[in-house]
């Protein structure tokens, strides 16, 4: 499957939110979709999702314009907005019943494919529990798993992670970076450790444009030999915030991380770049 975003752009009241958008993605790997908040993000997945119609700009999935025939992004489609619909007296079987149900998919294959989730989502054992007594987390899972019902081929989750813990995050990204195999998978997120390591693509969004389309390897060498780290007391952590990727606490004290074409100090070692350095970096220059 592929799809192909072309020169599309789209304002709110008299606000440009995407700004000739060009893209092509197709499945084989996750596609991790960044930006600051603002970006544009959730505006164009709810385009891509046909919610949203471009007023420039087409988009074809497999080379049928789905802005002029949205039927064929829909019945194609598993999305999973921000805010997930919440239906607090329902159990999660209850629930994914109700979602086949709307997607037209047999009582038959339901039932199989309800299972099979419940089991990737580590959830077989709680699928006659009501989702109020469900944590936030389970409940995402539960969201996850409705989307993927009737195995769609391109799937979108808009920040799937927010508020999880670490462990569920990770059951998220492995399940999402599985299917990515051979489906179209957008995950958007500000959580960079979620796309770290399972994404092939990565899109930065900012202000409504692309700033970077490519692999993550690409990102990493904007800012190879441009990531420094040094130890610094306390008291002094709190000036140095210019370009600073991380601050985290060591066994040794304080480790700053920053970005800078130059050693920003006599005691700065160069380190090898993580993707948070790389994004920011390209977030804050902006080209
Ligand atoms: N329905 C709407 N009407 C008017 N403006 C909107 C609407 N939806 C979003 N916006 C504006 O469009 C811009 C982009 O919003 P969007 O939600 O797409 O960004 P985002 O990158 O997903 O941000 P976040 O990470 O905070 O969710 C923001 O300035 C937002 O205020």
């Amino acid at each position: 499957m592929e799809l192909n975003i072309r020169n599309v752009s789209l304002t709110f009241g008299q606000k440009l939110i995407l700004d000739n958008i060009n893209l092509n993605l197709h499945s084989g790997g996750l596609i991790g979709l960044i930006g600051p908040n603002g970006a544009g993000k959730s505006t164009l997945l709810r385009t891509i999702s046909t919610i949203l119609k471009p007023e420039k700009g087409n988009i074809f999935l497999d080379g049928v314009d789905i802005v002029k025939y949205p039927k064929k992004m829909r019945i194609s489609l598993g999305y999973l907005p921000q805010q997930v619909p919440y239906y607090p007296h329902l159990t999660p079987i209850e629930y994914l019943q109700y979602i086949a149900a709307l997607k037209g998919i047999s009582k038959k294959q339901a039932r199989s494919n309800i299972e099979n989730l419940l089991t990737k989502f580590h959830l077989i054992n709680a699928g006659n529990t009501k989702l109020a007594d469900f944590s936030g987390g389970m409940r995402q899972r539960v969201g996850i798993a409705a989307t993927l019902l009737g195995d769609p081929k391109v799937i979108i989750v808009d920040e799937p992670t927010i508020g999880l813990d670490p462990l569920e995050r990770v059951t998220i990204r492995n399940v999402l970076a599985e299917m990515a195999v051979n489906h179209i998978v957008i995950l958007s997120t500000h959580v960079i450790s979620d796309i770290e390591a399972v994404a092939s693509k990565i899109i930065v969004l900012k202000e409504g444009q692309i700033l970077y389309t490519g692999s993550p390897e690409g990102l990493l060498q904007r800012v190879t030999n441009s990531v420094w780290e040094y130890t610094a007391p306390v008291n002094q952590v709190l000036n140095q915030l210019e370009n600073v990727s991380s601050i985290a606490q060591e066994i040794d004290g304080i480790h700053i991380r920053v970005i800078s074409q130059s050693k920003p100090n006599a005691e700065a070692v160069n380190v090898t770049p993580r993707l948070e350095d790389a994004s920011l970096a390209i977030l804050e220059s902006g080209d």
